[in-house]
């Protein structure tokens, strides 16, 4: 991990400009904030800059992500950072997968989603495991239309019913592994210290400090 040992310094390429956040999810806006604070740079979301948020028509998250990244560094003239990301249950065959957002449908209501998985999953029968990981890919796009991307992964067990009320998406019913608390139940900074996002983002930060 980079920063060890030393003050975090602003982002060698991005300093002292801005970063779009390409995300029109509050939540995922909220915890990107967070993650970038130490390194100096003024991050600004694409609802601040009204930027249409594009169909995601890719099949895999890193593509979604960096068509996300793509049109909102092509939009803004700024670097971009898109996140593409979601609930992959083992049981399901990875679903709801790159289609988590769509399983909460056009009200994006969370609850309706979480339930989709559980029945679900109990349809699969008693045996079903309740194996589950969370994936993240993070693409930071470049106005002259280079892109780096990264993709981290945190592996859990689904429980029911959901538990917190802190967090976002699918956050009350994932049970990250050896942990008490669900990602709804913990403390953000918590979160952060094991999720998904957290490590790509670590990632983000190797290759571009
Ligand atoms: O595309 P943007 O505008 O960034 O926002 P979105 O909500 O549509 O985001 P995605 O297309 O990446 O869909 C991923 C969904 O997976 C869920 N998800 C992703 N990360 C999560 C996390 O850390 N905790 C809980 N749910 C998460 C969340 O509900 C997202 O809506
Ligand atoms: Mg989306």
């Amino acid at each position: 991990m980079s920063g060890e040992g030393k003050e975090p310094q602003a982002i060698r390429k991005l300093a002292p400009g801005k970063l779009v956040i390409a995300s029109h999810n509050p939540g995922k806006v909220r915890e990107i904030t967070a993650l970038l604070s130490p390194y100096g740079v003024e991050p600004i979301s694409a609802a601040e800059l009204d930027l249409p948020e594009p169909e995601e028509t890719g099949t895999t998250f890193v593509a979604n992500a960096e068509l996300k990244a793509m049109q909102a560094a092509d939009l803004s003239g700024l670097p971009a950072l898109a996140d593409d990301s979601g609930l992959c249950v083992e049981a399901l065959g990875g679903d709801p997968g790159i289609f988590s957002a769509r399983w909460a449908g056009e009200t994006k209501d969370f609850a309706v989603a979480m339930q989709r998985v559980e029945d679900a999953v109990r349809a699969k029968g008693p045996l079903a495991g309740r194996d589950a990981h969370f994936v993240c890919a993070l693409a930071l796009a470049w106005p002259d239309g280079h892109v780096e991307w990264f993709e981290g992964r945190v592996d859990g067990t689904l429980v029911w019913p959901p538990r917190g009320e802190r967090g976002f998406g699918y956050d009350a019913i994932f049970l990250p592994n050896g942990g008490e608390q669900t990602f709804g139940e913990m403390d953000p900074d918590a979160k952060h210290a094991i999720s998904h996002r957290a490590d790509a983002f670590r990632q983000l930060v190797a290759a571009v400090f």
